[in-house]
């Protein structure tokens, strides 16, 4: 095992109902860096961090946390994992924002009170209110305020952006950037916003299916799938690229070997107009379309 993993799947394999199977998954996470799990709706990203919180057992093969299976995790080895889920079912009645917060920084020695205090004000949080009477963003703000107090090593989101405003967002990812600055924590997200992936990831891990289609470091992976627009109507297989397409007078060419591509095009002498990188959206479109090939 790699010193600086936080996180290895070691052959994981789930059985989700009938028809679903997550895995077999080899994976490593290592410690200082943001991963973005990304994939279509029923991907398994949320079982991925049920697995990782360990309220899910592998049918198969070894997952560690910090070295540990997260099944047998002492409490001091579970403070240094946060977990800050879509949504927070809030029940009770009578719980205010305050008493929540009390609660959860009664177990986690670690709790930092002058950041949550930041980010209370920073995100108009009012403690007195009760959490089940918020709207869905304001509990989504308090329970990201928490997560982040909770200073962890170990930070799961599951879709951090959903119900936050562009302006909480923009804080968040901002805050989320500071939260990483030590180079010894880790953030581990599931999200469909490409935005986020952009700003915050360093690794993309795209999920379609319960299977990984692939592992890539983000710059690396805008670097390497691109659109070239070549002038005029190019006959014959690129074939460094993934699809070539007749538009008007010119031919669209989508590549994830940029400069593979380049190279064949400058020998073929076709001539490229403009060039330009292709959105997360659509290298998922691709990579997905690949696999069911
Ligand atoms: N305990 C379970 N029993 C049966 N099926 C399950 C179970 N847990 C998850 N599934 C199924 O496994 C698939 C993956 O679910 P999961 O929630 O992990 O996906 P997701 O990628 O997080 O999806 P979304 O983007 O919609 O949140 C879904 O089809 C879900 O219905």
């Amino acid at each position: 095992m790699n010193n600086s993993a936080v996180l290895t799947f070691n052959g994981v394999r789930k059985q989700l109902g009938r028809s679903m199977e997550l895995g077999p998954l080899e994976l490593e996470f290592e410690r200082g860096l943001v991963y973005a799990i990304v994939g279509p709706n029923g991907s398994g990203k949320s079982t991925l961090m049920r697995m990782i919180l360990g309220l899910m057992q592998p049918d198969e093969g070894e997952l560690r946390v910090q070295g540990v299976n997260p099944a047998h995790q002492d409490p001091e080895q579970k403070q240094r994992v946060s977990y800050v889920p879509e949504s927070s079912e809030y029940t009770d009645d009578s719980v205010t924002a305050a008493n929540e917060a009390s609660f959860i920084k009664h177990w986690y020695p670690a709790w930092d009170e002058a950041l949550f205090r930041s980010l209370i004000a920073a995100w108009d949080i009012d403690l007195t209110r009760k959490l089940k009477k918020m709207s869905k963003g304001e509990q989504r703000r308090f329970d990201l305020a928490v997560g982040l107090a909770r200073n962890p090593e170990l930070l799961l989101l599951d879709e951090p952006s959903s119900g936050l405003d562009p302006l909480v967002w923009r804080q968040m990812t901002d805050r989320l950037t500071s939260f990483m600055e030590d180079g010894h924590r880790t953030i581990v997200m599931a999200t469909h916003i490409i935005e986020e992936v952009r700003r915050l990831a360093d690794i993309v891990i795209f999920v379609y299916k319960g299977k990984v289609l692939g592992v890539y470091e983000k710059d690396e992976l805008f670097r390497q799938w691109k659109v070239y627009w070549v002038d005029g109507i190019v006959e014959g297989e690129i074939g460094a690229a993934v699809e070539s397409t007749v538009e008007g007078n010119l031919t669209r060419v989508v590549t994830s070997d940029a400069g593979a591509t380049e190279q064949e095009l400058v020998g073929k002498g076709l001539p490229v107009m403009r060039t330009e990188a292709l959105d997360l959206d659509d290298i998922m479109y691709y990579i997905i379309r690949n696999e069911q090939k």
